[in-house]
């Protein structure tokens, strides 16, 4: 038998009085692959990353996390995923040995000391981990961030710009540190960014997100050979732009 996709989207819409933030979002994240989520600011990114979270009810449509219905049997999906995203700051008078101690409780993970020190092992943390959570300099927050987004081993990760705001070392380097934890965990990853470069290379297939919808997908290579670009960048800027694979404007007749 298959297992359940990691993700399986069917119809997902969310509207906000006038504004219809993500319009009947349908596609299928196989278990074990990293997709990426792009769009211009507005597009729906994060709104649909919070209806994959549970944390916002969908308007209509429905979700499945690993098989389990996101409207029904929200809990048992969520033990089995996690998120990170730097717009969600830790309780930051804890210190990070705190804060990873009351994820790891939360998750009701198994040997949570020995978990926490092998995820602080990884990301570097030992220095850090008595340190309030307020404290910490960006790069630091997100390598925290990332510590708690893995405390539960989760087979499904959402990661809403995971490098923003940081160095392009420290970029780089937990770039490097994402490819090696998924290749050796084998999690699903879906992942929002505005950093096109960063998406050619983690991720295997992309979702480009405009007013809403998805207007196209494709792996990072087939996208920017039907744009007729050299990178996915000049793809981003021509479906902002409104130019289609094509080179017209969308909606020009082409007749
Ligand atoms: N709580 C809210 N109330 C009303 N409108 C909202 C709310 N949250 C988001 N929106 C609107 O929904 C649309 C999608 O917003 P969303 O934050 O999902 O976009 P995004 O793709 O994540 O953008 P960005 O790249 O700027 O983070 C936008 O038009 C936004 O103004």
């Amino acid at each position: 038998m298959t297992p359940d996709p990691a993700i399986r989207a069917e119809g997902l819409t969310k509207r906000y009085g006038d504004t219809l933030a993500v319009d009947g979002l349908s596609f299928v994240l196989p278990r074990g692959a990293t997709w990426g989520l792009l769009g211009g600011n507005g597009a729906g990114k994060s709104t649909t990353i919070a209806m994959l979270l549970g944390l916002l009810v969908p308007s209509a449509g429905r979700v499945t996390v690993l098989g389990h219905d996101m409207a029904r049997d929200r809990f048992a999906a969520l033990a089995r995923m996690n998120f990170s995203s730097p717009y969600v700051a830790l309780p930051h008078r804890l210190s990070v040995a705190e804060n990873l101690r009351v994820y790891a409780h939360l998750y009701d993970v198994p040997r949570a000391g020995t978990r926490i020190a092998e995820l602080a092992e990884a990301l570097q943390l030992n220095e850090i981990l008595d340190r309030p959570a307020g404290q910490l300099s960006a790069g630091q927050k997100t390598r925290v961030a990332l510590a708690k987004a893995l405390v539960n081993r989760p087979e499904l990760l959402l990661l809403d710009e995971p490098t923003a705001s940081l160095d392009p070392d420290t970029g780089d380097w937990v770039r490097s540190w994402l490819e090696r934890y998924q290749a050796e965990s084998g999690c699903a990853i879906l992942l929002a960014s505005h950093n096109m470069a960063e998406v050619e290379r983690l991720c295997g297939h992309v979702l480009m997100m405009k007013r809403g919808r998805i207007v196209d997908q494709g792996s990072p290579a087939d996208l920017a050979a039907r744009f007729g670009r050299d990178n996915l960048e000049d793809v981003f800027l021509d479906i902002a732009r409104n130019r289609s694979a094509a080179g017209a404007k969308i909606g020009e007749s082409t007749a």
